[in-house]
């Protein structure tokens, strides 16, 4: 396929619309879209195309209120559409990552709320909220870019239901994690039971987790799949998230991002669907520049190819 697309006399082509390429994409670097003020989140650009979002309640260990859900789901949804965003690292300010649900406010905020409901109304308003919280969750796998967790200390209930939905997870020697709802009376209701399945390499082992609410530390969490590195603490896990990061925002977001969408895409349905959805994308993707721009350097051993945005 690529020996009848870059056909010889197609390369001065190629290479003269490599330049154009170029020149749009440093035109246009100047004009870095700024990101939302957020209540509970901080977002900084460490790097261009890099985005970091730490959750940003380190006085109430991060503990996840009506706010942060909220935020989460609208940050995320930002991202996806910001052309300057190619790669999302996730991590948390303060002593831990996450303490989970901000049980005191959240109870305490839908407590009265119910109180004089009946049943089937109570049910409505409960069930509205989880699918908020839901959402917003699924938001970091409904936003193309990918999102690299750097998870240091704590990650309590919610919190391991927000991490097993980004695409790459890191964590430091201290790190340690627990499905709490089970203590809490409560069946997790925010992704983790769909995900971890998934993305860990022992059905028995999610099982006991999720049932025992036991403490998985970090060397654990590695054997069994949860996290992929385990850094030394976390100055250097952040480092370590960002160079990450850094790699990937070099690639062609095209491709990047089609890849994302395919491996999310082909986790839920069989072998021969995931065919057809990256066929069905690549039958538009593989005519983009970036895929002649890509193939061109490859070819030309250059190093180095600056992307356009999308
Ligand atoms: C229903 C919607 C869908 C979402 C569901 C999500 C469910 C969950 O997330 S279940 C898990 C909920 N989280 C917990 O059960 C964690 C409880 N906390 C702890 O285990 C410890 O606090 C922790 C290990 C995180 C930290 O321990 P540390 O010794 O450093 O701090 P503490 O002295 O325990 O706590 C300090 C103050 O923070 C308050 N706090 C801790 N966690 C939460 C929380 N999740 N929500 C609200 N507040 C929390 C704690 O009560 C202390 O407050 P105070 O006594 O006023 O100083």
């Amino acid at each position: 396929m690529l020996s009848t697309l870059v056909t010889k006399p197609a390369f001065g082509l190629l290479f003269s619309h490599l330049k154009t390429g170029a020149s749009k994409f440093v035109s246009s670097t100047a004009k870095m879209s700024a990101q939302k003020n957020y209540e509970t989140l901080a977002v900084t650009i460490p790097h261009e195309f890099v985005y970091h979002v730490e959750l940003n309640r380190p006085e109430k260990l991060n503990a996840m209120n009506l706010t942060m859900w909220s935020e989460i789901g609208k940050c995320f949804e930002n991202l996806d559409n910001d052309e300057n965003c190619r790669v999302v690292v996730l991590s948390a300010a303060g002593k831990i990552f996450t303490a989970g649900l901000d049980f005191k406010q959240v109870f305490l905020k839908m407590g009265p709320e119910l109180a004089d409901l009946d049943v089937a109304r109570k049910a409505k308003v409960i069930s509205t909220s989880l699918r908020s919280f839901q959402k917003s969750i699924t938001s970091i796998e409904l936003c193309k870019k990918p999102v690299l967790t750097a998870i240091h200390s704590a990650c309590v209930g919610g919190g391991l239901n927000l991490i097993a939905a980004a695409d790459i997870r890191y964590c430091s020697k201290d790190a340690w994690f627990q499905l709490k709802e089970v203590d809490i009376g409560m069946a997790a209701d925010v992704g983790a039971l769909q995900r971890l399945p998934k993305i860990m390499n022992s059905d028995s082992f999610v099982r006991e987790l999720c049932y025992t609410a036991r403490k998985v530390e970090a060397p654990e969490a590695l054997s069994s799949g949860l996290v992929s590195r385990v850094f030394e603490d976390k100055e250097s896990l952040i480092k370590g998230a960002i160079d990450t990061a850094q790699d990937i925002a070099k690639k062609s977001p095209v491709a990047v991002q089609t890849t994302k969408v395919g491996l999310v895409y082909a986790r839920d349905h069989s072998v021969q669907d995931g065919l057809d959805q990256i066929a069905s994308w690549n039958q538009l993707m593989l005519q983009s520049e970036d895929f002649m721009n890509a193939v061109v350097a490859q070819a030309s051993k250059q190093k180095d190819v600056v992307f356009s945005k999308l």
